[in-house]
């Protein structure tokens, strides 16, 4: 017999905060392991790493390879200023984010909703993942697919943001190819290595919308997870909420308005083989004020094939990556659920 799937399109978190609930319904509800505790965050000590790329001078490229080799051994995150990316491109970006999110009514925004039912669907969406026993997020997101260009419908965006988002697409998979390159100089790969190994780039950018939620104590923004593909920049507005896991605690990237935040994603920890680790992190919610950030991931094509780079094995260091083809690696980080860094720790040898 056919199961009968029932689509009910899901309700938004935005809807939840405006109606102006005291307590969150129960599926929002973190276990008591994963509730963001304030006992464990630590606020004052450094946080992560923020490097002056110095608009990619030469000067100071030696120095600038020894910063990213700390950042991305310990860490695995970094924010980067002087990046070259149009400081107003950054503005345009979030204010596009935040008129879509605070001005527009709930069935204008829903002319634009996600399928709910298949994974990683362009568009409006809360759910991220396919299963639905999962404890939901306090967030509300769009999804744009914006490269290979064979992938990008813009008819599929608000129309008053189309250009911005272009130009926002192109200066990020510049950047991104920079600091790849950089980053594999750093491992002293030839420069274009890690380029080469995840071919051509697959970008998505996720504009995430957290609106104020009444028992943040309670809730996550998004759940702690590591990206799936090789490298994601990320914007964040002034409201504090990103943090990053690092030696067991959870550190808050503290908001720098014109800097980049850098998550190493799983794809670059394989290659990389475990040299440099994809970041863990979450957001977390807060009672006050809404909170925007904007992701642009850049991914493997879903047939690519990844695994640990040669130079970076021997007979004392062998691989710890069992190749992995990516489609398959995205299949399972959306079916099972991030849990952390489960899916990677699953291709250990
Ligand atoms: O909103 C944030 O700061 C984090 C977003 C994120 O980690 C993601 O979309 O993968
Ligand atoms: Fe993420």
């Amino acid at each position: 017999m056919e199961a009968i799937v029932v689509t009910t399109e899901p309700e938004r978190v935005q809807t939840l905060s405006e109606i102006g609930l005291q307590h969150v319904p129960s599926q929002y509800i973190q276990p008591l392991e994963n509730r963001p505790d304030k006992s464990r965050r630590k606020t004052t000590d450094s946080g992560v790493p923020v490097i002056d790329l110095f608009n990619f001078d030469p000067k100071h490229s030696d120095q600038l390879r020894h910063e990213l080799r700390r950042a991305c051994k310990e860490w695995g995150s970094f924010q980067i200023t002087n990046h070259g990316v149009p400081k107003k491109l950054l503005d345009d970006m979030r204010n596009a984010g935040r008129s879509f999110f605070n001005n527009w009514s709930m069935e204008e925004k829903k002319k634009y909703s996600c399928d709910s039912s298949s994974a990683a669907s362009e568009g409006y969406g809360s759910r991220m993942l396919v299963k639905d026993d999962s404890v939901l997020d306090w967030r509300d997101y769009f999804d744009h697919h914006t490269l290979p260009l064979s992938r990008r419908n813009p008819n599929r965006w608000p129309s008053f943001y189309r250009d911005v988002m272009v130009e926002y697409s192109n200066h990020m998979k510049e950047l991104a190819l920079k600091l790849l390159n950089m980053i594999s100089e750093s491992l002293s790969l030839p420069s274009s290595f890690i380029e080469d190994a995840v071919g051509e780039i697959y970008q998505n950018i996720t504009i995430s919308y957290y609106p104020p939620c009444p028992q943040p104590d309670l809730t996550l923004g998004l759940q702690s997870h590591s990206d799936m593909g090789a490298i994601t920049l990320l914007i964040q507005d002034d409201v504090e909420g990103l943090h990053v896991l690092k030696d067991g605690e959870w550190i808050t990237v503290q908001p720098i308005t014109d800097a980049i935040v850098v998550i190493l994603a799983d794809q670059t920890e394989i290659i990389t083989n475990g040299h440099y680790r994809s970041s863990q992190h979450r957001a977390v919610t807060n009672a006050q004020q809404a909170r925007l950030s904007v992701a642009t991931f850049h991914d493997p094509a879903k047939s690519r094939k990844i695994s640990p780079a040669a130079h970076l094995t021997s007979e004392n260091c062998p691989a710890r990556y069992r190749e992995v083809v990516y489609g398959d690696y995205v299949s399972s980080w959306y079916t099972k659920g991030p849990e952390g860094k489960r899916n990677i720790d699953a291709l250990l040898l």
